[in-house]
């Protein structure tokens, strides 16, 4: 892991009417961490992403990526810029295969700033950038497969490969293994892991706090649109105001009970 802070939220806000969301939120993820963004239903987690990629503009605050702002930048841009995220709920185009459905990220991928899939060389350029996708999470089997016929746990392979094509340098996931199996769980850690070797940083939302202290090396906690602890997972899990935001507070007996 660097020391560059490769995404910095400064004094992040954002409101839904009169309900607040996100409140003067600040988070740093440094190059190569894979950073966990856990915290009780409704806390803000998927909010927070959908400000980070751009589908929501804040009502206050920077959002910074490598040293710039991407505060207000419209999705596609951000992409192109090297965030990529994954979806909790996974809606692939059933009736095409697995890899038309990686194409098809990859050609609007490209599309945003290029004409180049309209050109031969553009199209297999896209093709072979798929293909490599589908391979690096064990997909390169089912390319051709209607998508529809994959199991959650290929489908959520199916999901990652999506982001790959796009190239990031930030990968944002999910709940990237919310309903897998054990063994499913365990192989798609390792493939977390694995990318962050090859040189990706990755801030994931996980409702399960065993999987996220197994994978993270960083943690950061979320209630009421509000982040309450940060640090090293172990840390942060005994951390009084995180139990009792997962618990509630009448729950909560503390330690000598
Ligand atoms: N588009 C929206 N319109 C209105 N309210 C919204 C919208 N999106 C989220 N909210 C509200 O904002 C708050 C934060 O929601 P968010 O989905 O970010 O939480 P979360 O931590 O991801 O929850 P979960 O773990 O259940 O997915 C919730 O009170 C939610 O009802």
């Amino acid at each position: 892991m660097s020391d560059e802070i490769i995404l910095r939220l400064d004094n992040i806000s954002k409101k839904f009417g009169g309900l607040v969301a996100l409140e003067n939120v600040n988070l740093e993820v440094r190059a190569g961490e894979i950073c966990g963004l856990i915290g009780p239903n409704g806390a803000g987690k998927t909010t927070l992403f959908n400000v980070v990629c751009g589908v929501y503009r804040p009502a206050g605050g920077t959002v910074w990526f490598k040293g710039e702002s991407v505060s207000g930048l419209p999705v596609h841009q951000i992409a192109r810029r090297g965030i990529a995220r994954t979806f909790q709920v996974v809606k692939p185009i059933p009736r095409l295969t697995v890899l038309e459905n990686v194409l098809i990220a990859g050609a609007s991928h490209l599309l945003a700033g290029a004409w180049i899939p309209f050109t031969t060389r553009g199209q297999r350029a896209v093709r072979e950038k798929a293909m490599t996708a589908l391979i690096r999470v064990g997909l390169a089997a089912e390319a051709n497969l209607p998508a529809g016929q994959l199991n959650l746990g290929y489908l959520r392979r199916l999901e990652l490969a999506r982001a790959l094509v796009m190239n990031p340098s930030l990968l944002l996931l999910d709940e990237p293994v919310a309903g897998l199996g054990y063994d499913a769980v365990e192989d798609f850690l390792t493939l977390i892991r694995e990318l962050r070797r090859e040189g990706l940083t990755v801030l994931l939302v996980e409702h399960n706090t065993g999987v996220a202290e197994a994978l993270c090396d960083h943690m950061l906690v979320l209630d009421h649109g509000k982040m309450i602890a940060a640090g090293e997972p172990a840390r942060v899990l005994a951390d009084q105001a995180v139990i009792e935001a997962y618990l509630g507070k009448d729950d909560f007996l503390g330690p000598s009970a």
